[in-house]
């Protein structure tokens, strides 16, 4: 085996959580890997650091003027670009579509340095999610690997035109972190109230019984009003239905938790005091919360896959999605924000075992759990073959000679 230099560039909370498993099986083979930082989501992340015991090597010092997607870029960028400056890494990891993946990848190819995208061609083919869907395309056009969750996400990246032997459908890392998350659950000795907020263990202890709905939402899409009838749907729903609870977990984002506080407490007290708004959750937390859960209502990527995992229905909480392998399995309703969709869906999971039943899948289309040993094993093959290896060898297909427009027609 060749050993290699890996530098992983990540800085939010889902990248770090489906980054830790290829970290762990990259080391496993005797490979260095290096982490970089970048800060975008700075509250939650280094206790997720510190739970997978994947230390940062860098931080950048992200300073953010404001909210603007322009000065965040330009920020990622130059940090990013100024801590390459030190370093050689052989192979630079992005994941998924956030501004620090495409900031990350865009630098890799700045810095000529080839780059393995993790989670590759996931689309909705829309212009939402905004700004992910054009990031992670972005980032299609400047990754050497393409690491495919799924055969969709494998046939989009074909066409547009990825060659074939550049894509690996290897499943998503996010399945290998969520199972290891659970075997730790029930470790001996473990003590999941230690890892729950206060509030959120008194809540528990007060509703041990009920059915519980799991829910989250913080797409920038559904900012405002969207967000706003979630908060009126889960209202409704558990006025409908006096022996259920629900448990949501606020975005820190000012903008949303202010929306969703703000309904709930003007809800009566038979409703309110079932809802438990929490601060975000630390991940061993969240993955027993969605173990707990009777079903998750969310327009999160990373829990529509985790809830998959588990067998748990999933409500989206979005117009389209780039994950129509569940929605095709059976075990998601793309429900959008409509407030009455969500109450007619719910009160269905709710009130109809069978329907219940049908959406509690057997097996996550997302994977088996083993994505980044397949990961790690393909990287370390090709820096076996490869001196040194390549940058990006697939050009787009260039037409050398005016066609007739007729091709065209
Ligand atoms: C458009 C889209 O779908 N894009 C996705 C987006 O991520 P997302 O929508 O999945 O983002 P979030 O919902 O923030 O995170 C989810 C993770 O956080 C955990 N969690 C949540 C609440 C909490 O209180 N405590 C926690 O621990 C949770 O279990 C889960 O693992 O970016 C990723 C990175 O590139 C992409 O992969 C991914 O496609």
């Amino acid at each position: 085996m060749r050993p290699q230099t890996y530098l992983a560039c990540l800085g939010t909370r889902p990248e770090i959580i489906k980054m830790a498993p290829v970290y762990r099986e990259l080391k496993a083979l005797g490979h260095s890997v290096l982490v970089l930082h970048t800060g975008q989501h700075e509250a939650v992340a280094q206790a997720l650091y510190q739970f997978f015991d994947m230390p940062p090597d860098i931080n950048i010092d992200l300073q953010r003027q404001s909210g603007s997607l322009a000065h965040l870029s330009a920020a990622l960028l130059s940090g990013i670009d100024g801590a390459l400056a030190t370093l050689r890494p052989d192979v630079l990891l992005v994941q998924g579509d956030t501004t620090s993946a495409l900031a990350g990848a865009l630098i890799g190819y700045y810095h000529n340095l080839p780059v393995a995208h993790i989670e590759a061609g996931l689309r909705t083919g829309e212009r939402e999610p905004f700004p992910e869907e054009k990031n992670r395309e972005l980032i299609g056009r400047l990754s050497r690997w393409h690491f495919a969750p799924t055969r969709q996400c494998k046939y989009n990246l074909l066409g547009e035109g990825v060659p074939l032997a550049h894509i690996f459908e290897v499943g998503n890392t996010v399945i290998d972190a969520a199972l290891w998350t659970r075997e730790r659950l029930s470790t001996p000795g473990f003590d999941l109230a230690a890892e729950l907020p206060p509030p959120l263990r008194q809540f528990l202890d007060t509703y041990p019984q009920q059915r519980m709905v799991l829910v989250t939402a913080h797409r920038r899409e559904n900012w405002g009003q969207p967000i706003r009838d979630v908060a009126q749907a889960l209202a409704r729903l558990l006025a409908l239905q006096e022996n259920v609870v629900a448990v949501w977990p606020v975005h820190p984002n000012p903008a949303v938790r202010q929306d969703v506080e703000a309904i709930v407490a003007r809800l009566p007290l038979s409703v309110r005091q079932r809802i438990c708004l929490t601060e975000p959750l630390g991940y061993q937390a969240m993955i027993a919360m969605l173990l707990r859960c009777h079903f998750t209502l969310t327009d999160s990527g990373g829990i529509q896959e985790e809830a998959s995992a588990f067998g748990k229905p999933v409500l989206v909480a979005r117009k389209s999605t780039e994950r129509q392998e569940l929605v095709q399995a059976g075990g998601a309703v793309l429900v959008g924000t409509d407030v009455n969709a969500i109450v007619e869906h719910g009160h269905a999971l709710l009130t109809q075992p069978a329907l219940l039943q049908s959406m509690q899948l057997r097996q996550s289309p997302f994977g088996d759990g083993r994505a980044a040993a397949r990961i790690a094993a393909i990287l370390s093959e090709a820096a076996e073959l490869e001196e040194p290896l390549p940058v990006l060898d697939w050009p787009l297909p260039v037409l050398r000679s005016a066609p007739s427009l007729a091709v065209f027609a």
